[in-house]
């Protein structure tokens, strides 16, 4: 599978927030954007997900199938918010996401083990820490089966460990010809990632 990207351009509130950005990224590769408050991140991120339209330019697909005909349809989108109820559990939310998504990967049980929270399923996810609010968010990914994750800030709020942890989940999805578009502030651990450096306009 490939994505790529030609030529976008993204605006908010009619202003022009980034022009000219292109970038291909095959199976197994991956894509930091780094850049100041305000130029344009989760701009880029939203318009890739198919959450808002590119003022111009085109993103695309090759080699989805069926399955994954476009980035929207292929893409896991992880944002600053963490998309779950309060008030359901942990193991409700992530059960929900499972069924609502569709192409089941990986049991809810196994993937909150995997980002170490098998013992707390049951607890609404109101009551969660906000690193382990993300770390439930994290096992959305691993739930339904996506070729490419876009990543909106995917560590903020993570310890070390749970950093590290991360990190070797996103290198098994890339092994696994993944292919993932992180925004970050802080190094991700990402070996051979391509980078693409935004600029306040
Ligand atoms: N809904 C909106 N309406 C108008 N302007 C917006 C809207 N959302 C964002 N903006 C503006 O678009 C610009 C880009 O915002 P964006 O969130 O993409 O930046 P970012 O690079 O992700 O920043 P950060 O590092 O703070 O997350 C900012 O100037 C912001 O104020």
């Amino acid at each position: 599978m490939r994505l790529i990207a030609d030529n976008l351009s993204g605006e908010r509130g009619g202003e022009q927030v980034f022009s000219g950005v292109g970038f291909a990224l095959e199976a197994g590769e991956s894509l930091i954007v780094t850049g100041p408050n305000g130029a344009g991140k989760s701009t880029l991120l939203r318009i890739l997900a198919g959450l808002l339209p590119p003022s111009s330019g085109a993103i695309g697909v090759e080699g989805g199938g069926e399955g994954f005909p476009t980035v929207s349809a292929a893409s896991h989108y992880l944002g600053h918010e963490n998309a779950m109820k309060t008030a359901l559990t942990v193991s409700e939310n992530l059960g929900f996401w499972r069924e609502f998504l569709g192409e089941p990967h990986l049991e809810c049980s196994e993937a909150l083990e995997i980002v170490g929270l098998g013992d707390i399923g049951h607890l609404p996810f109101g009551y969660l820490s906000t690193g382990q609010r993300r770390r439930a968010s994290i096992a959305r990914l691993l739930v339904s089966y996506r070729p490419v994750w876009l990543l909106d800030e995917p560590t903020a709020g993570l310890d070390q460990a749970s950093e590290h942890q991360f990190a070797a989940l996103m290198k098994a999805h890339l092994d696994d010809g993944g292919i993932i578009v992180a925004a970050t502030h802080q190094p991700l651990g990402l070996e051979g990632a391509q980078t693409l450096a935004m600029e306040l306009s």
